[in-house]
């Protein structure tokens, strides 16, 4: 390590006085002028990282659905996973280090993680549309050509794509090719194969608009048109042109307020889905003809992903364990679903991408979505190769028919995190193969009435929780105040937790009918939330 280079260099990317920021569920997130120093030093924990696990780590500068004068940055693993929570540590300390400090602390952590410096680095960035990601991206590479490390600028991607890269790379191609033609490739070629045996195949054309949050999808969707086949008709709203980055539009807007977004003229019974800003979640929706708004998020995208997969999982006659993996925030009317009409284990985890990650690696078919519409599908090695196998040799024309479209899922699928993109293709296939319409996909269950509220408190870190984030444990008398209102309700639910991305609180509650969600509103005022410090 150069000290006098390093020195020099992150002279150029001074820490403001008194900045905090912490590495939290989606990396770090802040104002965009408060992050330049973030991403120097990122880019010198990339490099340490690349060479203490010997593989190319990727590096996405975004702050996906939050405010366009945002940014963030987060590492990705070598599979294209989420950093490991045990760096997440050295990042926040690297970068709320002062300026003398910086070079002690890279050496410890190069102690603590075995780092060995003789090593090759290898990195791969992306960024999103953010009039400040491309500087913010530039002083990501500085960090890394300070320290020495081969990169690849992909420049503007999406973020489930950038964590696709990275894991073709290291999987020396067996993923895919680590270009963007590559990914179209793999997507449209999987997506091609399968709507060919839909039962209107050729016959119709498949309409689909698509609200493109004002950001980096709509790049994306307009590269890969080409690539689809003609049945399929896509229309881009929301492409970044007029408006600002997810401003009144996209996935979160969508499902937060319960509403259509701006900028997208909805016919009634239209099939019409949101993609955030990074494109790494996606919410479908449709308005009936009495005009009334109708949402189906990332639970009712989990529940026909299962129905789709345990119908061919039976046909095949494989014994594989499928489960869908969820967090408190699942509608429990979705829930009930899973476990009790279509008998598929449940299991509940705490909020963020990488719990139900790390969750849904414990079975040959793991399902997960958040509520919000970000998840994928992954598949044990063991469970892949079967159906690869099976596709290819297996004799009765049923099963071998079952597990081709199983094998073309595998392909579709983008197994690193949620991709809007490939989630899209996912669920316009399954509509085909299925001949559904989003009325009658819509119509698997009804949502229970339900609110998510925030509130700002003095110290949200005084609330505590247990049971997957489903039971307060401290501060004590809290969780005994929402038993007893919950008590009140039939198929009532409710539980507050600190967020992890924002200085605020999370409310949710749910229960049979709207009046009885006034239980939600009441609350607030049964237990004074912002007078949290005093305990
Ligand atoms: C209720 C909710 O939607 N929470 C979101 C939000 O986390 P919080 O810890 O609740 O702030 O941001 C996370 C990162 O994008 C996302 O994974 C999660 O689902
Ligand atoms: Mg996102």
């Amino acid at each position: 390590m150069d000290a006098e280079a390093l020195k020099k260099y992150s002279a150029l990317h001074p820490k403001p006085a008194g900045l905090t920021l912490h590495y939290g569920t989606a990396g770090f997130r802040a104002r965009a002028e408060q992050l330049d120093h973030v991403m120097f030093r990122m880019g010198l924990l990339a490099v340490l990282r690349s060479k203490a696990v010997v593989s190319t780590i990727g590096i996405m500068v975004t702050a996906s659905h939050n405010p366009e004068e945002d940014n963030g940055v987060k590492l990705v693993d070598p599979l294209g996973e989420m950093l490991h929570p045990s760096w997440e540590e050295y990042a926040t300390q690297l970068a709320n280090a002062e300026e003398g400090e910086l070079q002690k602390i890279m050496t410890e952590i190069c102690q603590k993680a075995a780092v060995n410096q003789h090593e090759d680095a290898s990195l791969f960035i992306g960024r999103d549309t953010r009039p400040s990601s491309e500087k913010l991206a530039q002083s990501v590479i500085d960090g890394i050509f300070v320290l020495g490390g081969q990169y690849h600028d992909y420049g503007l991607m999406t973020t489930p794509q950038l964590h696709y890269m990275v894991r073709c790379q290291n999987t020396q191609g067996q993923y895919g090719r680590a270009t963007l033609e590559g990914y179209y490739e793999k997507l449209s070629k999987a997506f091609t194969e399968l709507i060919k045996q839909s039962p209107s195949s050729g016959e119709s054309q498949r309409y689909l608009k698509i609200d493109c949050a004002n950001g980096i999808g709509a790049l994306k969707l307009s590269e890969m048109k080409p690539y689809f086949p003609k049945e399929v008709l896509i229309h881009l709203y929301n492409d970044g042109t007029k408006e600002k980055l997810n401003h009144l539009c996209g996935a979160d807007f969508v499902k937060v307020h319960q509403k259509p977004p701006r900028g997208l003229d909805m016919k009634p019974n239209e099939r019409c889905c949101s993609f955030d800003g990074d494109a790494d979640r996606i919410v479908y929706y449709y308005k009936d003809a009495a005009g009334h708004f109708h949402l189906l998020d990332g639970d009712k995208i989990a529940t026909l992903i299962s129905i789709f997969l345990k119908e061919l999982l039976v046909k095949v006659g494989q014994t594989l364990r499928m489960a869908v993996v969820q967090t408190a925030y699942a509608n429990g009317s979705s829930t009930r679903y899973l476990e009790e009409t279509l008998k598929v284990p449940v299991h509940c985890v705490k909020t963020g991408v990488k719990h139900l990650h790390h969750k849904a690696q414990e079975f040959d078919v793991g399902v997960y979505f958040e509520a919000n519409g970000h998840g994928t599908i992954l598949f044990s090695k063991a469970a892949e190769t079967n159906i690869r196998e099976l596709a290819k040799e297996e004799k009765d024309d049923e099963k071998r028919e079952a597990a081709k479209v199983l094998e073309n899922m595998i392909d579709l699928i983008n197994q690193t995190v949620g991709d809007a993109i490939s989630d899209m293709l996912v669920i316009e296939a399954i509509l085909a193969l299925k001949g559904l319409t989003v009325q009658q996909w819509d119509a698997l269950y009804m949502d229970l009435p339900n609110r998510l509220l925030k509130i700002e408190v003095a110290d949200r870190r005084v609330i505590d929780t247990t049971d997957a984030e489903r039971r307060a444990v401290t501060p004590p008398g809290l969780q005994d105040k929402i038993d007893a209102l919950v008590k009140k309700y039939k198929l009532s639910r409710a539980f507050v937790r600190p967020s992890g991305t924002e200085d605020v609180v999370r409310i949710y509650a749910e229960a049979d009918t709207q009046v009885s969600m006034l239980l939600c509103r009441m609350f607030p005022h049964s237990f004074p939330l912002s007078s949290l410090s005093n305990f």
